[in-house]
């Protein structure tokens, strides 16, 4: 029996199938995955671009947020898609960074095909590129300034730089206000007598019409939606509330029975039977002491006219997000079968219609309520939009820096001095993982260089400026953008998180090493018409989704 039929698997291909093995195939997955990174490098930092999607629909999304770009371009080629992936992990634990992490790994894939062109084996690469993760985040550790947890100035300067570059950036003053004072709000204490940023307890809501400017932190929830009747009441104390996710309709079995009558009396019956039916739900409804009636299905005409005969608030069809967190700011249970709810079930609080009559602002008891609204503004959906994704990631970083009362200066300085403090633990790394540890550290040079590119800066001098001013012992030496100097960036109130950055090194090295890893490619010829690896299309490169992008 041949070696291989003793417990390897055996691939058999069909005779149209395409195959890359070993160093093409390495290539060819690191020339999609370094295109991909080099797409959103440009909108790196507060002088980066802009970028214009335009989907298949003919939509247009004008963003500078990495995850969005990646997410909005379509890319059908697995190795690409991975590093869409990192960003989309790096969204989710971070909230920001995203442009960093997917920076740094396309950078790091460029430094492995030098050491590939070495003779280097990607297992080695890999090994570095682990040991350099490792150490990386530690040094991060090492440099971290510890910040008092009501220090208000610095919390600011961290939603203020989270927000550079992004469509929120002109607001910045006055959104950094309401983030620090929202994740204030929101601060509880943890088990372990620590306080933390519990930004469950936070909800942010979207609104046309007026300027960012007229964006506000509100007590309570917000819902944006109509009593269902226009002789219902709209302000309401001490209200009780019934929230409930059954409709408040004939059941679906008896809204479709198909019934035939012989005689017109029997039709009447029926209506008859139907309406009392309705009327009962009211009643019951009545029977619990309930002021308003917060539904997330829908109600149906007959209740909504008898709950304004009662003077019951009704609102229908509330979104699943707003009837959660509602359900924490009155303390209400959510109720799915009316003929089961009982005054338990019941939450408390205060209905007000805002001037435009357009919003629901509802607030719970003293003795109950710590959720608040942060309602953000904007003229059209387009700046509402950006302006939350920009909010979102800033209340993201803000909160974590809260709860951990940390902060890193930015504008390059932690990428610059952990990679000097890389170079010197590399000289302890033996063999061939040294020049991956090193070629780790020379990736990490990548945010510095292009944060100074994007800024129409010379960013062989920029390096070589930060480089002296780390040798010198200026840990917290970056480039600011703004002045075009190499400062003391904390101080000048450019500043981040550790928890954001050690993320983006990890994403940024999981993928790196993800794409590595993959020495076969081995794609079926079945479905790809356009040719095989490398070709028009199959593994070869972006797909039609996005129509275009400048
Ligand atoms: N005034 C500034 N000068 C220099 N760098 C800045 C300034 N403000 C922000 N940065 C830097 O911009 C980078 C973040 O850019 P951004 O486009 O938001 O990307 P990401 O998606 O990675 O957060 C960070 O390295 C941060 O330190």
């Amino acid at each position: 029996m041949s070696q291989q039929m003793q417990g390897q698997p055996m691939i058999i291909m069909g005779d149209d199938a395409e195959r890359m093995k070993d160093k093409s195939a390495q290539e060819h997955n690191i020339a999609a995955a370094r295109a991909v990174a080099e797409s959103v490098r440009s909108t790196l930092g507060p002088k980066g671009m802009d970028k214009m999607l335009v989907t298949s629909l003919g939509d247009i999304v004008v963003t500078n947020d990495g995850v969005t770009i990646l997410e909005e371009m379509d890319i059908d080629n697995p190795t690409a898609e991975m590093i869409v992936e990192v960003a989309e992990t790096q969204e989710d634990e971070a909230g920001d960074g995203t442009t960093t992490a997917v920076a740094i790994a396309g950078e790091l894939l460029k430094n492995a095909e030098e050491l590939l062109d070495q003779d280097i084996h990607p297992t080695a690469i890999i090994k570095g590129f682990n040991l350099a993760a490792e150490q990386a985040r530690k040094e991060v550790d090492n440099i971290t300034i510890d910040v008092d947890g009501d220090d208000r100035e610095t919390f600011r300067k961290v939603a203020q730089t989270s927000m550079t570059g992004k469509g929120a950036e002109q607001h910045k003053e006055d959104l950094s206000d309401l983030i620090v004072d929202a994740a204030d709000a929101v601060t509880v204490e943890a088990e372990d007598g620590s306080t933390i940023v519990d930004l469950a307890f936070l909800k942010v809501e979207t609104q046309t019409g007026r300027g960012a400017g007229d964006s506000e932190l509100l007590e309570g929830a917000v819902i944006d939606k109509d009593p269902v009747h226009e002789e219902m009441p709209s302000d309401l104390d001490d209200a009780s509330i019934l929230v409930i996710d059954e409709p408040l309709e004939l059941d679906e079995a008896e809204a479709d029975t198909q019934v035939s009558v012989t005689d017109p009396n029997q039709l009447q019956d029926f209506i008859e039977q139907e309406e009392q039916e309705l009327r009962e739900k009211v009643d019951q409804i009545v029977d619990l002491g309930v002021d308003a009636v917060v539904c997330q299905k829908g109600i149906d005409d007959m209740v909504q006219h008898y709950l304004a005969k009662e003077g019951i608030l009704g609102l229908k069809r509330v979104k699943r997000s707003d009837v959660e967190f509602l359900r924490e700011i009155i303390g209400a249970d959510v109720v799915s079968n009316l003929d089961t709810a009982t005054e338990d079930h019941l939450g408390t609080g205060t209905f007000r219609r805002d001037d435009d009559e357009e919003l629901f602002y509802i607030e719970g008891t003293d003795d109950y309520s710590h959720g608040v609204t942060l309602l953000l503004r904007g003229s059209t959906e387009h700046v509402v939009d950006e302006l939350e994704r920009g909010v979102e990631d800033a209340l993201d970083v803000v909160g974590t820096a809260m709860s951990r009362g940390e902060a890193l200066p930015g504008g390059g300085a932690p990428e610059v001095e952990v990679a000097a403090r890389l170079r010197e633990f590399a000289d302890g790394v033996s063999g061939r993982e040294q020049l991956a540890v090193e070629a780790y550290a020379d990736a990490l040079d990548v945010v510095p260089r292009v944060l100074s590119e994007n800024a129409g800066l010379d960013s062989i001098d920029t390096l070589v400026d930060l480089r002296a001013a780390h040798s010198e012992g200026k840990e917290q030496a970056g480039l600011n953008v703004f002045s075009g100097e190499i400062e003391d960036t904390f101080e000048a109130g450019v500043v981040e998180t550790p928890s954001a950055k050690k993320q983006a090194l990890t994403s940024a090295s999981e993928a790196a090493n993800l794409v590595l890893k993959i020495d076969d490619i081995i794609e079926s010829g079945e479905s790809d018409e356009d040719g095989g690896p490398g070709g028009a299309g199959g593994m070869g490169g972006m797909g039609g989704g996005m129509g275009g992008m400048m």
